[in-house]
């Protein structure tokens, strides 16, 4: 079993509303970052969402410091490197590929090499942060996270793997890398994403308490979940 986990609901009318809200939130958390520590540790979530906020990102030139800001991911497909399916592709293509951030300091998930090849190398790139500054996750229709999947082994136990190999996801990609809830807990602030009324039964199920793998999510000052209405409630 998972400690509590601590939400806080965010609610926006409009999915402009949602993007220039959230965008607002990374920049700001990110000049927090910097001004404390040196530096940004982020992880990127993968799927559709994200994308418009990666793309508000790289419009936004000149609002951060860039050259502090190190990249990570939470979860990634095994495809070829280029796929456009893979997340790191997704995000590299809305915003990363046009950024100053140097490309040495942006870590896509080798998940090339297969769920265990990447899952190993994987582990030693994330084994140089302690705690991640910002992690954003989606959330599935099914209440998946990451690739984090309902009925399987999240790896929530303190001493669990901090990158787990995924074997057995449902639908077109069974083979995945993803950090384990225990990896994503150890974040300073978490970010759920999610839009849209195909996201509302899951949204719907996690407000009811049901242990979803999004709930077992659980960093120390709680989880904060930015929907759009049409997500949250029936407008
Ligand atoms: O499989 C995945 O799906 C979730 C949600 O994706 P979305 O397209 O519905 O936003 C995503 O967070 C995860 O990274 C991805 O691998």
């Amino acid at each position: 079993m998972y400690p509590r986990q601590q939400k806080r609901w965010h609610v926006y009318p409009t999915a402009e509303d949602f993007e220039i809200r959230v965008v607002r939130g990374i920049l700001r958390m990110a000049r927090e970052a910097i001004a404390v520590r040196g530096a940004f540790c982020i992880v990127l979530a993968g799927g559709k969402t994200p994308a418009p906020i990666y793309r508000r990102l790289a419009a936004a030139r000149m609002e951060a410091e860039w050259s502090k800001w190190h990249v990570y991911w939470g979860d990634e497909l095994c495809l070829p490197a280029d796929d456009p399916a893979r997340n790191s592709v997704i995000a590299r293509r809305a915003w990363l590929d046009d950024s100053p951030i140097p490309a040495a300091q942006i870590h896509p998930i080798p998940a090339e090499f297969g769920p265990q090849g990447g899952a190993e190398r994987y582990a030693e790139v994330v084994a140089g942060v302690d705690e991640f500054d910002l992690t954003l996750l989606g959330l599935g229709e099914d209440g998946h996270t990451a690739s984090l999947f309902p009925g399987r082994d999240w790896g929530a136990d303190p001493d669990s793997a901090e990158v787990l190999a995924v074997t057995d996801a449902p639908g077109a990609c069974a083979e995945r890398v993803s950090l384990s809830a225990n990896r994503l807990s150890r974040s300073r602030e978490v970010v759920f994403l999610a839009t849209g009324f195909g996201k509302f039964s899951a949204v719907q199920r996690w407000r009811c308490g049901e242990p979803l793998p999004a709930a077992a999510i659980t960093p120390a000052c709680g989880v904060d979940i930015c929907l759009t209405l049409d997500a949250f409630d029936f407008a």
